[in-house]
């Protein structure tokens, strides 16, 4: 990070990107990113998630510079892809996703190693301090090898930054990671985003975004279909689901006076109320009214996975992006 460059409002600013992927032998050309806008505000945690293909990995190797752009505009720290790439790449440090160890050094010769990769100078190295960072002082001189999966993963997290990037990339930082590791990994990640880095991870996880990150954006099929602060996504949560089992067959859907059933299996019916604003009882009574016995009911909270979900795959018309 230079001096001279103002504090932008937004780390990373994306308009119009777009991936297509050329053909080859085997495989048609494939849109990977199909006008994606995002903005990630500085100091943020920003979660970015989808299904398998939705386009996650393009877009942070386009951010990385390992990927090149079809068309728009991304702004990395204010700095022009197109125009500073070198400045604006050095605005980043990125975690893989795959663990990938120096078993021939210790945890400080591989920061400093890292350091001199990227140039800094010997007095402006803070291997000691990044080691701190991620509760590896106590094994700062240990072999690599000897590392834990989770030390090994903060240990990359330490490289990523030893050239003090204002942004840092996760890409699905804790995919295979127990629970307890992961714990951990969060409560570095929050440290870190203390400092005053921006995080921008990937995940699967739903807890992780949830936990996690002041802000969501979900991508799917090259496109991002939500991007909100995570308390207004939760609060689309806002919801519950009561199913009911009739004690006789019906014909089709009761009319339920302003709420709406949807088919469940087996002859049962599901429908969805507004915890605020409804109630189970106000629910059964006008599933009564519609003349309906009730053989058994039970009631759903929804979580996130199922504003995921109808987010994602609402679309029935549309093919799996899952499958290629
Ligand atoms: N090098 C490539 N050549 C052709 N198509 C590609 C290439 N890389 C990715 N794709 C395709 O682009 C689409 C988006 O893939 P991408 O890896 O960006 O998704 P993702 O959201 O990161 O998925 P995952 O979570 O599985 O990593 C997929 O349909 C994928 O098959």
């Amino acid at each position: 990070m230079t001096q001279t460059d103002a504090l932008p409002d937004d780390a990373i600013a994306i308009r119009g990107l777009r991936k297509t992927y050329a053909a080859s032998k085997k495989a048609a050309p494939k849109t990977a990113l199909d006008g994606v806008d995002l903005t990630i505000p500085r100091g943020s945690i920003f979660g970015l998630l989808g299904p398998n293909g939705a386009g996650k990995s393009t877009l942070i190797n386009i951010l990385a510079g390992v990927v090149n752009k079809s068309e728009g505009e991304v702004l990395i720290w204010g700095r022009d892809i197109d125009k500073r790439p070198r400045d604006a790449r050095a605005a980043l440090g990125v975690v893989p996703q795959e663990i990938t160890a120096d078993v021939f050094f210790t945890p400080r010769e591989a920061l400093e190693v890292q350091a001199g990769f990227y140039g800094v100078p010997a007095n402006a190295r803070r291997s000691d301090e990044l080691l701190a960072a991620v509760g590896l002082s106590d094994k700062a001189d240990a072999y690599v090898r000897a590392l834990s999966g989770g030390m090994k993963r903060r240990l990359m997290v330490a490289k990523a930054l030893v050239h003090n990037p204002p942004i840092l990339i996760l890409d699905e930082p804790t995919a295979g990671v127990d629970v307890e590791l992961r714990r951990q990994l969060w409560a570095y990640v929050r440290r870190i985003n203390a400092l005053g880095v921006t995080i921008l991870l990937t995940t699967h996880y739903l807890e992780e975004a949830q936990e996690l990150c002041d802000s969501i954006a979900i991508m799917n099929r090259g496109r991002v279909v939500a991007c909100e602060p995570t308390p207004q996504l939760l609060r689309r949560l806002d919801t519950r689901n009561v199913v009911v089992t009739p004690e006789h067959p019906l014909d089709g859907l009761p009319d339920l006076n302003g709420f709406e059933a949807l088919a469940r299996p087996n002859g049962a019916f599901a429908v969805t109320y507004r915890k605020g604003q409804s109630s189970v009882e106000q629910v059964l009574a006008a599933v009564r009214a519609a003349g309906v016995t009730i053989a058994d009911i039970t009631t759903e909270d929804p979580d996130l996975e199922d504003v995921f979900l109808a987010l994602t795959y609402g679309d029935a018309d549309q093919a799996d992006p899952t499958k290629d």
